[in-house]
């Protein structure tokens, strides 16, 4: 249901993404379950669902999603930033909260480059950055499932081989994903307050 949640005193998040192979869509639908959030998914055009735009308007926090291609988002992620000039143009989402998430085959990839990007958009629109805060887990006891295994602050991350399917993906990455997705509503309900 894509109503902005209107009568509701929860805060309204929105977890907008593309994702070319599904990898990106697991970690958006953890998110999603972990901050109570409407998903919005950017289609192979790089356009977005009806009611999508409204959502994104109404929404207190939007958490933004997109695959590594060639070191930053994807072209179709791409297009639905540049469609968002239009409420760039009016600072309508100014003072919104956002954060952003990404997949990648490499264990580094440069999913850095796709974060910094997400926020670059973020800060256009007079956004607040929440960060993953999340510890890493970076001991030599540390296990691949652990909480923030792959060690990123600046946003979601998850990494899975380039023959593996979405079905593979590591369960601790989801599991951060979505440990990510509640702080944002945490955070997001302090804002409210
Ligand atoms: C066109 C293209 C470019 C890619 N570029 C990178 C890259 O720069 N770094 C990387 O580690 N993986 C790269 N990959 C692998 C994807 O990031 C990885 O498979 C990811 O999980 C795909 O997410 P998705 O299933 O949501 O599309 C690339 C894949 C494609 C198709």
């Amino acid at each position: 249901m894509m109503d902005g949640g209107a009568t509701s005193k929860e805060p309204v998040i929105a977890v907008i993404y593309h994702s070319g192979y599904g990898h990106t869509q697991r970690m958006a639908q953890a998110i999603a379950a972990g901050a109570g959030a409407e998903l919005v998914a950017i289609d192979a055009d790089g356009n977005l669902p009806q009611g999508g735009w409204n959502l994104l308007d109404a929404a207190d926090a939007i958490i933004m999603g997109s695959p590594t291609y060639m070191g930053s988002v994807s072209w179709q992620f791409k297009k639905f930033a540049d469609a968002s000039s239009r409420p760039w143009y009016a600072q309508t989402w100014k003072d919104k909260l956002f954060s952003g998430f990404t997949s990648s085959a490499a264990l580094n990839g440069d999913k850095s480059s796709t974060l910094n990007y997400l926020f670059t958009l973020a800060m256009q629109h007079g956004g607040i950055w929440v960060s993953q805060g999340i510890q890493p887990s970076n001991s030599k006891a540390a296990q691949r499932n652990d909480p923030n295994f792959l060690g990123s602050y600046s946003g979601a991350m998850s990494q899975s081989p380039s023959d593996a399917s979405a079905g593979e993906m590591a369960p601790g990455d989801l599991e951060t994903a979505r440990a990510f997705g509640e702080r944002v509503a945490d955070v997001a309900s302090r804002f409210r307050r």
